[in-house]
């Protein structure tokens, strides 16, 4: 998938040759008024930059930017969109609101609801994750606060990954803290990142790791102070923008295909599987007594 996207993609470097001209009339312009397109809704802030070719996409959901049905389905129209968009190349997502980056899956999704509901929202789990993971753009997370479980995957579906220095905040895949599994495709996307042994060490305690120790095991590439998370991200990706996008995408794709194909090929039985795992009794009990510890530790 992601290969023929980025075949598809390769006017970048072409378009920079051939119309340069142009585009050099367009940077004056833009230097002198930077134009900015905005693709906004009630859950999502988009800002493109046209000069840069850089959006900043802001997630909105508060009080914890929790990953709702209506959220993951507003987030992958707006990434679908983008990659759509010649005019964009790389996308940095961070959080509107600083603290929290995202709580991961929404727990309210999954508790008390019927199995039609379990299977529409595990499709839109499963979509996000293809659309970030398999993206032709350069993805940067600008992580400005704790990142759990399905906000730590959005993060390492990333090319890069910065986070605020500061210790409160935290990031890992904690599933089984709640009782639940993180299924093979998160699994294989943390190990991709940092190695099978932290992975499985990780995965089996449900450890989130303080931002200082998630630099230290590779889950984070770098930690900067809170205020310049932003421009560190802006800064990274030029850097990254720099390499032609035909060559950087076909190699994205090379090391990312086969993890992307295990659940392209496997969809409608990684759906079942959840939904039956999802409705177990001892399951939704674990997931009801995880977010009254939640409501507790606010009290
Ligand atoms: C064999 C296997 C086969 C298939 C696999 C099957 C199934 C399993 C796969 C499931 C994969 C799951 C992935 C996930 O993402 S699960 C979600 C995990 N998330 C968490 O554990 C985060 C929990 N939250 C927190 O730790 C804190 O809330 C946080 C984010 C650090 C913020 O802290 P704070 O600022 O103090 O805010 P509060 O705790 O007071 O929270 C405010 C408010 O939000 C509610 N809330 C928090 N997180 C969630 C959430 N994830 N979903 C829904 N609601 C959430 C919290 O309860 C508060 O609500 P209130 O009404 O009390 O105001």
């Amino acid at each position: 998938m992601a290969a023929l996207g980025a075949l598809r993609s390769c006017w970048a470097p072409a378009r920079l040759l051939t119309g340069s001209a142009h585009h050099s009339n367009r940077l004056v312009l833009c230097q002198q008024t930077s134009i900015k397109r905005h693709f906004s809704n009630n859950k999502i802030l988009v800002e493109l930059d046209e000069a840069t070719g850089v959006a900043v996409m802001k997630m909105k959901n508060p009080p914890v930017n929790s990953l709702s049905l209506d959220f993951l389905t507003e987030f992958s129209i707006t990434l679908e969109k983008l990659e759509m968009d010649r005019g964009c190349r790389g996308l940095i997502l961070t959080s509107a609101s600083p603290k929290i980056f995202s709580a991961g899956l929404d727990i309210m999704e999954m508790c008390g609801k019927s199995a039609e509901h379990y299977g529409e929202f595990w499709r839109a789990v499963q979509e996000m994750w293809l659309k970030l993971y398999g993206s032709n753009m350069v993805t940067i997370a600008a992580i400005n606060g704790s990142s759990p479980a399905g906000g730590c995957l959005m993060a390492l579906c990333c090319d890069y990954r910065i986070m605020a220095d500061n210790p409160k905040y935290a990031i890992g895949l904690n599933e089984t803290q709640l009782g639940i599994v993180a299924p093979f495709w998160f699994k294989d996307t943390m190990s991709n990142v940092v190695g099978n042994r932290v992975t499985e060490q990780a995965l089996q305690l449900g450890q989130m790791f303080p931002a200082p120790e998630a630099l230290k095991f590779g889950l984070v590439d770098q930690l900067v102070p809170e205020e310049k998370v932003q421009s560190t991200a802006a800064s990274v990706m030029a850097q990254w923008l720099t390499v032609p996008d035909h060559a950087r995408q076909i190699t994205k794709s090379m090391m990312r295909k086969q993890t992307t194909d295990k659940l392209v090929n496997n969809r409608e039985a990684d759906i079942k599987n959840f939904v039956s795992f999802i409705t177990r009794d001892s399951i939704q009990k674990s997931l009801q007594v995880y977010m009254e510890r939640l409501r507790q530790r606010k009290q």
